[in-house]
């Protein structure tokens, strides 16, 4: 759906969506859920790896537009592949999912115990988006990505990480808010499901919080921004990827960009930009390359991933 699209249902234009967004478009799904733009996912990488459901030991799925809460989308996932030896859980970082996932699933392989691993990030924001609210139903897109890890005995994936919260702000970005409603509770407060953005704070939080945070995760792994090859940070906002190149002091062209073409898909954002790098041949998977991975949104959360692939 293009921002032209978007002026035939609601007060906007393209020329506000680009020059303040650098949104030009993005996907809506028609009828599909999380699920099943996760498992397109995963039967993908399965593929892409000549490795069968039945060797996954684990799928991650990080989002923030589950199909529901029980079961989990990755469950549903695990069941439309066919991963019978795979346990499945979804993790809920919002933009920091993938990355918090793809640590966690890290940790896992690093362990000894478990050996073949899915880590999605998959979103149909479209369903929690307030379509009534201009400001934020412009911002946001549906889509999913992935990665396929397997256990081996060469260098690490992660030469280090920086992982944070802080609840204090988290009212900043919120979404599907319940309270209670038994015949007991008192509470009065109402449901308040649709996705909620204080769009200065998050802008403000963005571009004081995520440099230092990959200025952080570089020091800890010994390495100057030069030494990257690539920086893959969450496609909020084309104007926060400027500012970052310009506070890490580093090349504009390293922050690959595709927010132009999805929109804001939060978990999945990270993984759609990973995928279509591999894809276009510039990133080899050869081992030769750094890359910068860095998350940051609700929760708030926001953590940076330094890694060689
Ligand atoms: O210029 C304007 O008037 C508006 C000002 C507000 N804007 C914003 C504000 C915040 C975000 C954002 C969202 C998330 C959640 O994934 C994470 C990180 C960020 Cl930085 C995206 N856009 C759009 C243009």
């Amino acid at each position: 759906m293009t921002n032209d699209d978007l002026s035939q249902i609601m007060e906007t234009s393209d020329e506000w969506i680009s020059s303040r967004t650098g949104i030009r478009r993005r996907h809506i799904v028609r009828d599909e859920n999380t699920s099943d733009l996760a498992s397109n996912v995963a039967q993908q990488l399965l593929k892409k790896a000549s490795l069968a459901a039945e060797d996954l030991d684990f799928i991650i799925v990080a989002t923030v537009s589950p199909d529901g809460n029980m079961p989990s989308t990755a469950s549903l996932v695990q069941a439309k592949i066919g991963a019978s030896k795979a346990f499945a859980f979804d993790l809920t970082a919002a933009c920091s999912g993938f990355v918090y996932a793809l640590s966690v699933a890290d940790k896992l392989i690093a362990s000894g115990a478990y050996h073949n691993g899915i880590v999605i990030g998959a979103e149909v924001l479209s369903k929690i988006v307030d379509w009534s609210d201009r400001s934020t139903s412009v911002l946001f897109g549906d889509g999913a990505g992935g990665v396929l890890l397997q256990a081996s005995s060469d260098t690490p994936l992660i030469l280090a990480e920086s992982l944070k919260s802080d609840g204090n702000r988290g009212m900043s970005l919120t979404s599907n808010l319940t309270h209670a409603n038994s015949p007991f509770s008192k509470s009065e407060s109402e449901d308040d499901l649709f996705l909620k953005m204080d769009g200065r704070a998050i802008f403000d939080f963005a571009v004081r919080d995520v440099p230092k945070n990959i200025l952080e995760s570089l020091e800890k792994a010994e390495l100057s921004p030069d030494d990257i090859d690539y920086l893959l940070l969450h496609q909020a906002n084309s104007r926060i990827l400027d500012k970052m190149a310009r506070k890490i002091k580093t090349e504009r062209h390293k922050f690959l960009q595709n927010m132009q073409e999805y929109g804001n898909t939060s978990a999945a954002s990270i993984p759609i930009l990973l995928s279509e790098a591999v894809d276009a041949g510039t990133f080899k998977l050869d081992g030769s390359q750094k890359l910068v991975l860095t998350g940051f949104g609700g929760g708030l959360t926001w953590g940076t991933l330094v890694v060689k692939i």
